[in-house]
């Protein structure tokens, strides 16, 4: 008869776990509290969008959480690593093996295809990649007839979901993406919003965007909103009115 796991080694069902998230800016003058005190998880396999007025902290959340910024205060958690505790070395080690990044520019290569732009960072790695994954992440994407084209040869959305697929391919514990519609106009963001849904919907990939867009906002399965650094409110499956709706609470 097999034992049960013990509480300590069950696996937890959040792919990120923040406590008690602090940030202090110094400045000139006053000191700039960026995050106040955050705690927030994040399900695995799930597609979870931040929201929130400008300056409530959003992306300094998400950089703390992808350990490309140091919390004056508590705790990162991915899986059952502590990042507050890593130093530079295995921080950099850390968002190489562990995180995909999709950012609002598309950040391609423009002399290589987009094959060779999908496995660059593995590459770089020296890591394999898994042909089957590499074939899935494409398929989930639709670049299967786009795979030998230069970027210059591809519209935006493709570009956007070339860096998708590069962000996919190792299967990273947690997709960020940071305004990764940014850049797109409405049809382009809309199939790159579908191709990240699909993601976790097929590869049980864990997503956590920050957008300012409530469409956008509207294709995540949980919404969670900060104002001036706080975790202010948390909805799920919220329709794009809801956000807006909600924004504007926040913003009056
Ligand atoms: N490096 C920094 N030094 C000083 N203050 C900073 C720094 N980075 C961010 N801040 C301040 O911290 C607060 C939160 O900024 P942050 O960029 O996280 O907000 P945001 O919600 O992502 O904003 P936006 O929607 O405008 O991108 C703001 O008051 C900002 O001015």
């Amino acid at each position: 008869m097999s034992t049960p796991p013990s509480a300590a080694e069950a696996p937890t069902p959040y792919a990120v776990v923040v406590q008690g998230l602090t940030k202090v800016y110094p400045t000139g003058g006053e000191p700039v509290r960026a995050l106040d005190g955050v705690d927030v998880s994040f399900a695995r396999g799930a597609f979870t969008a931040i929201m929130g007025p400008s300056g409530s902290g959003k992306s300094t959340l998400m950089h703390c959480m992808a350990g490309l910024d140091t919390p004056t205060s508590g705790s990162v958690r991915l899986g059952s690593t502590e990042l507050t505790s890593l130093d530079d070395k295995r921080l950099t080690l850390l968002r190489r093996d562990r995180i995909g990044f999709v950012f609002q520019s598309f950040n391609l290569l423009p002399m290589l295809t987009a094959r060779q732009n999908i496995l660059l960072p593995a590459q770089i790695a020296g890591r394999p990649v898994d042909p089957e994954r590499f074939a899935h992440v494409v398929k989930v994407t639709g670049l299967a007839d786009r795979l030998d084209h230069l970027p210059a040869k591809l519209s935006g959305g493709q570009q956007q979901r070339v860096a998708v697929a590069r962000a996919l391919v190792g299967g990273p514990e947690v997709l960020y993406a940071d305004e990764p519609t940014g850049n797109l106009d409405s049809r382009s963001g809309a199939e790159v919003l579908s191709f990240l849904r699909d993601s976790v919907r097929d590869l049980e990939q864990t997503v956590v965007m920050v957008t300012h867009d409530p469409i956008a906002a509207s294709y995540a399965d949980r919404v969670v909103f900060l104002r001036d650094g706080r975790l202010v409110d948390d909805v799920a499956h919220p329709t794009a009115q809801d956000v807006l709706d909600r924004l504007a609470a926040l913003e009056g």
